[in-house]
């Protein structure tokens, strides 16, 4: 059985985890097998007791060497097959750890594989440890206390009062460990957060001088998180000291309990050592299992956590039309009770047209992107990507979307994989690479590229140390039109701020159009104007405006007349008043 269950367990995490056929197998041979086993090795730790019993009440009044040797190898047999039971406890509950691993990151996607992969990485090393088997060992501690009553009431009486004073050792420190531990996690994190933004932050500090407050104030939650690590290790030790002194105090106790009863006639000599043994093998995984058990606790928590996020995160449906994007009365607001940073937003963009989103900076340009790109949920109304209209707030799958984000970011890879390695997977290889030379071309960064030390085959970390911040920028529009996406989305393109960067949008965003794809763009200036079909107006996260570019800057021009004033965005590459 054991065999069975642990190579099917293996099985399972080296094939990636079928969990629908082998990993379910797997989990029911687990189950029965840690069952099977659990019931082995408790059983087994009575051979010790029993053997004190024996000796001292039959072997030493009897005088029989042959019968006391007999026992010793019967003894010895016993506890290798309880180390080997237990060692296979250890190996299947690993594996099973590993199970569960899987289960939390095979359905995470990539962007929320950090979480998975740590909660993951939690479960297994709580399921490796010591900790997991002494919860596992719990329900057998009553039969373990019957056995100890059945000697005598009194022992079984000392026993749970000796269970009682752990338990309130225990109490007292989680009470006495929480204050610490709290500042400890609060300060570590702080420490922590200092060091990670020192990095990016590296070469202000070194400018400004100011790696001395930085380090200042990293040194002020450093020495926090070490005082507080103090306290919670003094308040531990102590705890774990006043415990080991309960526990061997109540085993000599013990003794003394059955000698009492000895002299009284009430117990046998045997039954005074056995019970002394059993007691220690009652309190030992009673202690652990006071520690082991919230920890599970917490672990359990956590894994299901897990479940639900990966639960939560459905693969998004197939494309159900031709490009279009579309938004109903659509509102974001950040957290509860929260003034909504956008509202009341209706559009409509369809195959070949380019809809230029104008607005103030901080109008909520960004926000109705990402909305639309499915990264922020819409808390009323809704936003369809595609041609359906049955699932609110957004469908679509983003392999059809280009998107250039504010502040584009890529991953690890090759530059030809960083432009082109999703619109191609899994394919990859020469297409990709053809893709992404294409893509870069349109983007205005095709020689920038091919002049890095291994063109499109260098590494994105080198080139990135290499490349401008504009260059780098067009890589990202190369990203986003890499696959000739049906939707496309620019994040205020920086790209088309010079002359000669506007040319290569301007040609971007027409073969776009050109092969029926949806545009949106967003500005805070109107010199893309000349380019676009219709025009979102924004303020303040209101609509304002929206239709063709001709009618909403007539509208705009009417408006403006009648105060007097200047049309606001009418002049082609004046800033969005
Ligand atoms: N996480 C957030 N929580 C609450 N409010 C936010 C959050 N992120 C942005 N905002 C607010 O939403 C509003 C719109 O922000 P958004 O980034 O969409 O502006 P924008 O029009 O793109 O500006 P810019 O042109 O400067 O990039 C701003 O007032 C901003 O302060």
């Amino acid at each position: 059985m054991l065999c069975r269950a642990i190579a099917a367990a293996g099985r399972q995490v080296t094939d990636g985890g079928s969990r629908d056929q082998g990993g379910g197998v797997a989990g029911h041979w687990l189950f029965a097998a840690l069952a099977v086993f659990g019931v082995a090795s408790n059983l087994l730790m009575l051979a010790g007791p029993l053997f004190m019993l024996v000796v001292y009440d039959i072997v030493l009044p009897a005088g029989s060497t042959e019968t006391l040797v007999v026992l010793l190898l019967m003894l010895a047999a016993a506890q290798a097959v309880q180390s080997l039971v237990d060692l296979s406890r250890s190996r299947m509950l690993a594996r099973m750890g590993a199970m569960l691993r899987q289960d939390e990151i095979a359905p995470a996607a990539f962007a929320g594989a950090a979480g998975a992969a740590q909660s993951g990485a939690t479960v297994q090393a709580f399921l490796g440890s010591a900790a997991a088997l002494a919860v596992l060992d719990l329900p057998f501690l009553p039969v373990m206390l019957g056995v100890l009553f059945l000697f005598h009431p009194l022992m079984g009486a000392l026993a749970i009062g000796g269970m009682a004073v752990l338990a309130a050792i225990g109490g007292v420190e989680r009470h006495l460990a929480r204050g610490p531990r709290r500042r400890l996690d609060l300060a570590a994190a702080s420490a922590a957060e200092e060091l990670a933004r020192a990095g990016p932050a590296a070469e202000y500090l070194a400018a400004t001088g100011q790696g001395g407050a930085a380090a200042r104030r990293w040194r002020r939650h450093d020495t926090a998180a070490m005082i507080a690590h103090l306290r919670l290790g003094d308040t531990t030790a102590a705890c774990a000291v006043a415990s080991r002194g309960v526990r061997v105090f109540l085993q000599s106790a013990t003794i003394a309990l059955g000698a009492g009863l000895a002299i009284r006639g009430e117990l046998t000599g045997g039954a005074m050592v056995a019970g002394s043994l059993l007691m220690s093998r009652i309190l030992g995984p009673f202690e652990q299992g006071m520690t082991a058990v919230p920890q599970a606790l917490r672990v359990w928590r956590m894994h299901r956590a897990a479940r639900r996020r990966a639960a939560a995160t459905p693969p998004a449906p197939p494309l159900p039309g031709p490009a279009r994007v579309a938004a109903e009365g659509l509102a974001v607001t950040m957290g509860e009770g929260a003034r909504p940073v956008l509202s009341g937003i209706e559009f409509a963009v369809g195959p070949g047209q380019i809809l230029l989103i104008l607005g103030r900076s901080g109008a909520g340009k960004t926000m109705l992107l990402r909305v639309i790109a499915g990264l922020l949920p819409a808390s009323a109304g809704r936003v369809t990507v595609g041609g359906g209209n049955s699932v609110p707030h957004r469908e679509g799958p983003s392999a059809v979307l280009g998107y250039l984000p504010t502040h584009p970011a890529f991953c690890a890879g090759t530059v030809a994989e960083a432009i082109a390695g999703d619109a191609h997977a899994p394919g990859g290889g020469e297409p990709m690479r053809t893709a992404a030379r294409q893509a870069a071309r349109a983007a205005g960064v095709e020689m920038a590229l091919l002049s890095l030390p291994q063109g499109f085959e260098t590494s994105v970390p080198e080139a990135e140390t290499r490349l401008s911040k504009g260059q780098l920028h067009r890589m990202a529009l190369a990203r986003a039109l890499a696959g000739r996406p049906d939707i496309l989305l620019l994040d205020d393109p920086d790209i088309a701020h010079d002359p000669e960067g506007f040319a290569i949008l301007a040609a971007a965003l027409r073969s776009a159009r050109a092969r029926g794809a949806s545009v949106i763009v967003t500005a805070r200036q109107a010199q893309l104007l000349p380019l676009a079909d219709l025009v979102l107006l924004i303020e303040g996260g209101r609509m304002q405006a929206f239709g063709p570019v001709g009618q909403v800057m007539a509208g705009l021009s009417r408006r403006a007349s009648a105060v007097g004033t200047a049309a606001p965005a009418s002049a082609p590459r004046g800033e969005v008043a």
